[in-house]
């Protein structure tokens, strides 16, 4: 069987880990897990949410793609990927939007891209709150430049990325279901 990844990519707060871990309990996709230099969040484990790195060890892997993120590095690693696709035929990732436009390029049959966003911005302050970040970090997050182009799909993957509007989580998982579906039947 084809093997794929699901590139799952959006602003901050459009759902995109909430959608991986669907794809990963729903679908057998099994999770990339990508390095980062940003601090962890209160509820979050090195080597299940992210590889935390100091700028000194972020550089000792070898990337497929990296990028910098409202002031911290982030990055994939092929031999990441490799891991996931060892295990099953589908893997999944959470990039930014340079970064899914990065795995389109290079893994064009493969990828799988799910543009993830919401109907109203005042939505995404809503659920980053609700998640528990700082007033200081939502705000520096969501006003950072990274997060405003990801805030738009980049058109570079107009016609090539899936829109998935997570206004309410079951209505997402019905539009991932019957793409799901209808990829399947090829
Ligand atoms: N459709 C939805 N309705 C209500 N809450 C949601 C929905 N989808 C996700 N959430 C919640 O919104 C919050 C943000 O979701 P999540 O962490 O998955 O977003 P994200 O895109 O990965 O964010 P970030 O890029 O900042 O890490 C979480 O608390 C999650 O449980
Ligand atoms: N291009 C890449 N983007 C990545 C990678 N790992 C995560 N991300 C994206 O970074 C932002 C910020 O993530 P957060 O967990 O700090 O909120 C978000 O858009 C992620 O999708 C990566 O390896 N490469």
């Amino acid at each position: 069987m084809q093997k794929r990844i699901f590139v799952i990519t959006g602003a901050p707060g459009t759902g995109k880990t909430t959608i991986r871990d669907y794809l990963t309990e729903h679908f057998n996709a099994k999770k990339v897990i990508t390095h980062t230099t940003r601090q962890p969040r209160d509820n979050e484990k090195n080597g299940r949410d992210y590889y935390f790195e100091s700028n000194e060890t972020f550089f000792n892997f070898h990337y497929l793609e990296h990028v910098e993120y409202d002031r911290h590095y982030y990055g994939s690693s092929r031999e990441a990927i490799d891991v996931a696709w060892a295990d099953s035929e589908n893997a999944t990732i959470v990039l930014d939007t340079a970064g899914a436009i990065t795995y389109s390029m290079e893994l064009p049959k493969e990828t799988v891209v799910l543009y993830l966003c919401v109907s109203d911005t005042q939505i995404l302050k809503d659920r980053l709150t609700k998640r528990g970040d700082t007033v200081k970090n939502r705000s520096l997050r969501l006003d950072s430049g990274e997060a405003k182009r990801d805030m738009e799909l980049p058109v570079e993957l107009e016609g090539i990325a899936h829109i998935i509007i997570n206004d309410n989580l079951d209505d997402a998982k019905k539009q991932i279901n019957s793409l799901i579906a209808s990829l399947d039947k090829g």
